[in-house]
Formats: C-alpha cells, structure tokens, sequence
C-alpha cells in the first residue's frame, strides 16, 4: 500500500516512519525545504526518542521517502494524510489555513482517485470543507475525479510518541462511505491484527472526539491544580489527595499530577479552539473556560511562591531553572510553564540561568542572550538565591544535593512537579505544589 503523509512535524514524522515500519510505503511531504533536504540525508529536525532509529532503518528500506513537491506522488498513493500544524489564532480558534492550502494543493494535481485524510487537529466540519475546497479545484479544472475524505485524528504524546502510535489505546476514524472504510481498514490492519482497538463513526464525532479528549485530559490536570491550591489552604497534601481517588476506578490513576499548568502545543491551543467552537454556535462551555483559566493562574504559581518567599524582595536575585521544554522527552517549549516563569522573573529583575538536557537550543531560539545557558544542573545553580525545578527530567530525580548546598548562596528550591521530598532536602528549603510549606 502507497500513502503520503503531508506535513513532517511531530505527528506527520512519526505517522510516516510507523507506517513505513508496519510495512506501507511512505511518502512524507513538506513545503519546508531545508528540512526535507535533511531529512534525505537522516537528519530528524525534532527531538523524539528512537525517530532517528525508524527514519534511518526505513529510508534504507526504501519503504520512507521525502519531498518538497506533493503533485510528484499524487497519482502512486491510495490515501494522503494531511498533518500540518493547526496553530491558534489570536481570538484562541484553530488557524486552517494550512490545512486548506494542502487541499488546495491536491484539488490542484488530482488525476486519480485519492482518499484525504485529516490527522491534524482541526475544528468539527472542518473535513466538509476541504471536501469543497478539493472540489472546487477540480471544477475549476474541467474534472469530476472521484475522491473521498476521513478523519484520523492523533492521539499520540510527545516522548512517547512511537509507541503511542504502535500501541494505541484506540484509533479513531471517521468515514462517510465504504471506499474510505475499506482503505482505512486495510491500512490499519496491523494494528487491528495485533488486537488493539479502531473505531469507527461518522466524520463529525472524530473531529469532536480528538477535541473532546484532550478537553477531559486538560480537565483532570486543572482540577487537580485546584485541588492542590485548596490543599496548601487547608493543610493536605495533593500527593495523598491523589492515591486516594485514582484508586477509585471509575476515575482511574493517570494524569492526576498537580503542577505548574500544563503546556505543549496542543492542550492549551485545543482547550481554547474548544471553547471558541462552542461559541460560534452560541454556546458556553463553562467548565473548559474554567479549565483554561486555572491553568493561566497555575503557570504563576512558582514566581508567587518565590516571591512571596522574598516578600517581594526579588529584583536582582539569581535563580536556576532546571527544565524548560513543557514536559520530559521533548525539545518541544511550546506554551512551555518555563516560559511564563523566566517572563516574569526577567519582568522583576532577576537574572536567570536555565538548563534543560534536550531544549537548550530552542530556548536560544526563543530566549536568545536574556538568560545564561549553564552546562548541567549544578553549574546552572552556582551562586543562586532559588532553584526552580520545572521539567521533570529523569536525570534531575537524585541530584546531589551535598554539592548544591556548597555552590548555591541560598538553599531555597521551588518544585514545580512535585518530585522531591523535604524529608531528602535537609538544610534545604523546599516549597512545592499542594502541600503546606512545614519548614
Ligand atoms: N505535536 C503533537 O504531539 C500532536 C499534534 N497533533 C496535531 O497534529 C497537527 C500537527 O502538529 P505537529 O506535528 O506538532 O506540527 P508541526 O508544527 O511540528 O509540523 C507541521 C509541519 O507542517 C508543515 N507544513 C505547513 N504547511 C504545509 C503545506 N502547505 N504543505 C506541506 N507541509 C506544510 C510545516 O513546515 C511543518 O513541518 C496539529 O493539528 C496538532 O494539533 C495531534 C496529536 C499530537
Ligand atoms: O493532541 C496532542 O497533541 C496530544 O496532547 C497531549 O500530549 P502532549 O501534549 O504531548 O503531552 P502530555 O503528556 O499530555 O502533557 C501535556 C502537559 O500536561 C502536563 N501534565 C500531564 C499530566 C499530568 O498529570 N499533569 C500535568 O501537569 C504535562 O506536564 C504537559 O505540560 C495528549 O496527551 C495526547 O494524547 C495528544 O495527542
């Protein structure tokens, strides 16, 4: 089977190194050229555990390829993908216009039947539209060639992304005809053969299943957070809080984890794009209004701590930040809590030394000479009044803390993932995210 996969981010890389591993042939298409060019050559643009490995094993298959050009493999492939980015606008709704150019694109070079299917995250109705868009090029071409479109929404994680996608705990798909169910089918057959779950609906429903999942994931988090918040008030403790409903089944254990906000690329984007779609049809969604708004506040929380700690007293202080991407297993800082944290320690005047073992260069990108980049953990924290722990790598889990207590000026370390105990720190002093600081 031939397929082509447009767009090589995060989603469009791994679907077409998967695919190609489960024995498709892939073609991956991208409008950025640089990024092709390198690709041929094994060069992964994004940080992903084992990608490299796929990739590399699969262009020497033969079975993954790459171009910059989409027309050149329109008439070999049987289902093209659409996964492009899907970034917010300012008024928080999902920004199409990419989505609607790859349409436009296969509307324009169409000579054969084709199935189109939608990964990206867009906003339900959206595959209506590309439906028309593909059919207005080829009015517009004197053609009347036979096409379909589906929904297959993503559900996979960054850092975990492979096998997420090997071993789904479900695929979603969503079909208007036989033709589109029989290609799907027999794409997804390995994943069928190895007994793991694919759901078949109608288009609308799998464009407001992908939504609708990562509204109620979003939820947990914020809700979590509120119950953390409401901990420190009262004297529990959000670790306890935790165990005790996730043994509950019918809420379960993952993604129970109270925080400094949740950020990424899609959580925060998807939540709002949610929350504007129910108001195009004049409808409010208080709960995730409410979820996005929690999460706003919870970014704050490790600057109030810091500052309430100082009384206010921060300008000029130097601090640590250990963990910038939004979560481990990534170079990804997309809406990362670590942004909202250095913006306002800068804002207050404090100097800002940061370390991350994977996103150092993305913060170059985006932070450029506004904070030193320090080597590892314990060069990051030389003569600091805080250390902020905001990502929780696993090499940041068993630091030594002997040698922090030497090099900082003042043992003060703000946990923003709940990660260490005070019990471990001592001659430390440590304040964390729902749980009443007793030192
Ligand atoms: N990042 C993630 O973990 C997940 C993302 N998603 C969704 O998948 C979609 C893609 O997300 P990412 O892979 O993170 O995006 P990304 O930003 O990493 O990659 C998008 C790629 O599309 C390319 N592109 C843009 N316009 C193009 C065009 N006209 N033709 C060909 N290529 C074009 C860009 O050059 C870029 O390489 C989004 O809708 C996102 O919400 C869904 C599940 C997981
Ligand atoms: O649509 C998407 O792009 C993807 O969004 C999330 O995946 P991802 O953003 O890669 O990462 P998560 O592991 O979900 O974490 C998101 C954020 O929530 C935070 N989080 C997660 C879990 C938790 O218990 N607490 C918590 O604060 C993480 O630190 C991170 O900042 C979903 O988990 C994926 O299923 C989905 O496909």
């Amino acid at each position: 089977m031939k397929i082509a996969v447009v767009g090589s981010g995060y989603v469009g890389l791994v679907s077409g190194a998967c695919f190609a591993e489960l024995g498709v042939d892939v073609t991956c298409v991208d409008v950025d050229r640089a990024k092709i060019e390198g690709l041929k050559e094994g060069v992964i643009p994004i940080y992903e555990p084992n990608l490299d490995v796929l990739i590399t094993k699969n262009i020497r298959s033969g079975r993954l390829k790459f171009t910059t050009d989409i027309a050149e493999c329109l008439d070999d492939v049987e289902i093209v993908f659409n996964a492009v980015g899907t970034p917010p606008k300012k008024d928080g709704s999902a920004d199409l216009s990419y989505v609607y150019q790859v349409a436009r694109a296969i509307g324009s070079s169409l000579n054969r039947y084709v199935l189109v299917v939608t990964k990206s995250t867009v906003p339900v109705g959206t595959a209506a539209k590309i439906k028309e868009i593909i059919a207005g090029e080829l009015a517009e071409r004197g053609l009347d060639i036979e096409f379909d479109v589906a929904s297959n929404p993503e559900f996979l994680k960054e850092g975990d992304a492979i096998d997420d996608f090997m071993k789904p705990d479900r695929v979603v798909v969503g079909v208007d005809s036989d033709r589109a169910t029989e290609l799907m089918t027999k794409l997804y057959k390995p994943i069928l053969l190895s007994n793991f779950r694919v759901i078949f609906m109608d288009i609308l429903s799998a464009e407001m299943t992908k939504y609708a999942a990562n509204a109620m994931l979003a939820t947990r988090i914020s809700f979590m957070n509120d119950i953390a918040n409401l901990c420190e008030l009262v004297g529990a403790d959000v670790a306890m809080v935790r165990r005790g409903i996730g043994s509950d089944s019918r809420i379960g254990n993952k993604f129970l984890y109270a925080g400094c906000g949740y950020g990424g690329s899609c959580f925060p984007k998807d939540v709002r794009a949610l929350a504007q779609t129910a108001g195009q049809y004049g409808y409010s969604m208080s709960v995730i209004e409410a979820v996005n708004m929690v999460n706003e506040r919870q970014k704050n929380v490790l600057f109030e701590k810091f500052s309430d700690h100082y009384k206010g007293e921060i300008q000029g202080r130097k601090v640590a930040v250990w963990g910038l991407s939004f979560k481990p297993g990534t170079d990804d800082m997309r809406e990362a809590p670590s942004l909202t944290l250095i913006e306002s320690l800068l804002e207050a005047g404090c100097s800002v030394r940061v370390y991350d073992p994977v996103a150092m260069k993305e913060a170059e990108r985006i932070l450029g000479n506004r904070v030193d980049y320090a080597d590892d953990i314990y060069d990051c924290v030389l003569d600091a009044d805080a250390i902020f722990h905001v990502t929780e790598w696993k090499e940041f889990r068993f630091p030594n803390w002997e040698i922090i207590k030497k090099v900082v000026n003042i043992p003060l370390l703000i946990d923003g993932r709940n990660v260490y105990s005070s019990q471990d720190l001592v001659g430390i002093k440590y304040l964390c995210i729902g749980k009443r600081d007793e030192q």
